[in-house]
Formats: C-alpha cells, structure tokens, sequence
C-alpha cells in the first residue's frame, strides 16, 4: 500500500475491534494494534484481523537490552505483521539486534516486517525535552539526531511527527520511512498530543504514512470520518 492511512485500533478487547471494521464492509485497511488492544488479546488479534484482509502495523515501541529485544522480535516475526518498532532511545546495539531477531525469526520464503524505531512521541514537546529528559536541545535536531541512527543501525525508517518530516526527508534518503501519528482535523482536539498536523499538511510536508486514531475511531460515524481523512491526506477535495 502506497503511503497508508494507517488506523490506530486503540480498542479494549476483539468485540470493539469487530464492531468497528463492520463498518467499513470490504474494504482493505492498514490497521495499527498497540498496546493496550494487544495487552489484552494477544497474538489471536493479530491472525484475527489479517484473517479479515488487512495489513498490520504492530505498535509495541520494544525498549530494552538488545538480548532481549532481539529475543522478541524473533517470536513478533512469526506472527505474520508487516511493521513493528523500538524506541530509538534503546540506542544502535538495541536497534541492530531488533532486525537480527526479525530475520532469524521471519519464516522461510517470507519478508521480514519492516521496522521503524520511534524517536521522540509526538505527545512531547520542546518544554518537555528540556525539563523532563534534561535534553538541552531543539527537538527536531533530538528527532533528527535518532532517526539518522536507526537509519545506521539498518531499521526500515521512524515514527516522528510531521514537523520532522522535511528535514528527515533531506538529510536521510526520502526512500526511509516517516510514518507520522499526531493526526487531527482542523476541528479535532489535540487531546494529549502536542506536534500535530492535519493529514493534508502531512502529505504536503513529505510523511510516508499518516497513523490516525481518535478522529476516526471517536466518531459518530466513523467510516465518514475516515473517508474525510482519506480525503485530505490524498488532497481530494471534498
Ligand atoms: O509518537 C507517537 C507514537 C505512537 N503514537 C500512537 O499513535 C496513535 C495516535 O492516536 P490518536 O488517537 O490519533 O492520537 C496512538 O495509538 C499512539 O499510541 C503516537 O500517537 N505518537
């Protein structure tokens, strides 16, 4: 799928998720199944939801020694997703191990999933960096900084906010992925994010993949909130 609205499905349990893609009948989807959906379900949500034809986007944010993250990532393999992620702040050795794991434990005959380390969240702000992780510098130089070394360490892209974008898009090759949450439309509370972007400047900025959450799953009606984030994120006007 080429540059994916991807769909957060931060539900509690398999009922949630059902009633939810019952609404959008056949069509195929990128989902994103995060921690609080596979906490509960384990990995029975994942062969779930590609039994249902979508691709999946594991979002456990894996953040450890890199014995055990390479150890998990080789049991994440097997279950048939097609990105999963680390936290860049677990550093190079971390990172590397993550994609030795993937590959010892991807099946014969199959492609590993792409891996993507997330750099700072975009629930993080300036203020936050400097007084909280006592990083005395810009963010986007902080977010820069890890998305060239996951970049080195041989992971796939980041997840990063749309105002990283540019100068990742610059600096690293354009062919790295940027996959950005922080996703709202104009009329949308920014809840507890604080980089934020509409899908249109997302796609004008250069993002690979949009991951879109509570304006979609929080809606009334929300395969029409989907169809209007589609919309912007592919410029249709509507
Ligand atoms: O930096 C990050 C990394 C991951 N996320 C995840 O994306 C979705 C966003 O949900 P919204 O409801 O659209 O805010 C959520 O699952 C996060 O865990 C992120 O927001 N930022």
């Amino acid at each position: 799928m080429e540059r994916p609205l991807i769909i957060a499905l931060d539900f509690k349990d398999h009922a949630e998720v059902d009633e939810f893609l019952n609404h959008f009948h056949d069509e195929k989807l990128f989902v994103k199944v995060g921690m609080e959906l596979f906490y509960q379900e384990g990995p029975a949500i994942i062969s779930h939801i590609k039994q249902r034809g979508h691709d999946i986007f594991l979002d456990l944010k894996l953040h450890d020694i890199p014995n055990t993250v390479k150890q998990a990532m080789r049991g994440l393999a097997k279950l048939d997703v097609d990105l999963v992620n680390v936290h860049a702040a677990g550093g190079k050795k971390m990172m590397e191990a993550a994609i030795e794991g993937l590959e010892a434990g991807t099946p014969a005959g199959k492609q590993r999933p792409a891996c993507i380390a997330v750099t700072q969240l975009t629930s993080t702000s300036q203020a936050m960096v400097e007084t909280e992780l006592l990083i005395n510098e810009k963010i986007d130089n902080v977010v820069l900084h890890y998305a060239n070394m996951a970049k080195e360490s041989g992971l796939d892209g980041v997840v990063c906010s749309t105002h990283e974008v540019v100068a990742i898009n610059e600096k690293l090759s354009s062919s790295f992925m940027t996959v950005t949450p922080g996703i709202r439309m104009r009329e949308d509370s920014a809840d507890d994010q604080t980089r934020i972007a509409t899908p249109d400047q997302a796609r004008r900025l250069g993002s690979t993949a949009i991951v879109v959450g509570r304006s979609i799953t929080k809606q009334q009606d929300p395969y029409k909130a989907y169809l209007k984030v589609k919309n912007s994120w592919e410029e249709i006007e509507s």
